[in-house]
Formats: structure tokens, C-alpha cells, sequence
């Protein structure tokens, strides 16, 4: 006979079958995470040349008026695909910050000097 969970028993995610729909539903998570796996390394390829060329032309790590249009232009497209616009804005948030800090780690390589001055704010 099944033993019924009590107060002082755990169920276990093993003692209960996981729906075919969940197991299919995963298979596609999985897919996805992978494609955003691509998708950032690709981004960040980008990014990192973007930053070696800032760097030898002395332009700063961080473009407030490029990040200020991504903002909206991302905003945007949250809203019209369903995605709550405020965590669009954390990952891309996220997502710059860390190119920012690569930025500031090429150009300091290259002489030290372009972490010193001032962000673009154009
Ligand atoms: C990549 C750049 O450098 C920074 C990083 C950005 C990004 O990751 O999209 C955007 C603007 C900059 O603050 C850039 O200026 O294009």
C-alpha cells in the first residue's frame, strides 16, 4: 500500500511521477538555455573587439547615450512580447555591466589611462 505523506514525513520530488508534459516542457528549457548560452558568447565576442577598438581610439568603456536607446528600444520590444519590461532592464543591466568591466580591463592593459576619464554621456 502507498504510504501517505504525514506531518513528519517528507515527500520527495522521486515519490511523485513528473508529468510527460513538464519532461517535454524541459527538453524545450533546455534548448533555450543553450541558445542564450550561444547567443551571449557571441555578444560578448562583439564586445570585447568593440572594447579593443575603444581603447585605441581612447574612447571611454561606457556610451550612456547608446545604453539610454537600448533602454527603449529593449523596453519596447519587452513590453510587446510579454516580458515584464523591469527585468528586461536588469538583465541588459547585467549583461553591460560586465562588458563595462571588460572595457575598463582591456583599456587598463593597454596603458591604464581610460579607466581615469569621464563615462561618454553624448
Ligand atoms: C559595447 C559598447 O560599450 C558599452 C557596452 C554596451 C553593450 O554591452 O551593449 C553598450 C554601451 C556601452 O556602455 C558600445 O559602446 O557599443
Amino acid at each position: 500500500m502507498e504510504e501517505r505523506p504525514t506531518s513528519d514525513t517528507v515527500r520527495t520530488t522521486t515519490a511523485v511521477e513528473i508529468p510527460a508534459e513538464i519532461l517535454r516542457l524541459r527538453g524545450s528549457i533546455d534548448n533555450i538555455d543553450a541558445a542564450i548560452v550561444h547567443l551571449l558568447a557571441e555578444r560578448f565576442k562583439c564586445t570585447r573587439r568593440v572594447g579593443e577598438l575603444k581603447a585605441e581610439a581612447g574612447l571611454p568603456p561606457a556610451d550612456m547615450g547608446r545604453e539610454r536607446a537600448q533602454i527603449e528600444r529593449l523596453g519596447s520590444i519587452a513590453q510587446a512580447s510579454g516580458l515584464d519590461p523591469a527585468f528586461a532592464e536588469q538583465f541588459r543591466e547585467f549583461i553591460v555591466g560586465e562588458v563595462k568591466r571588460q572595457h575598463r580591463s582591456i583599456a587598463d592593459e593597454r596603458d591604464g589611462s581610460s579607466t581615469d576619464g569621464p563615462d561618454l554621456f553624448a
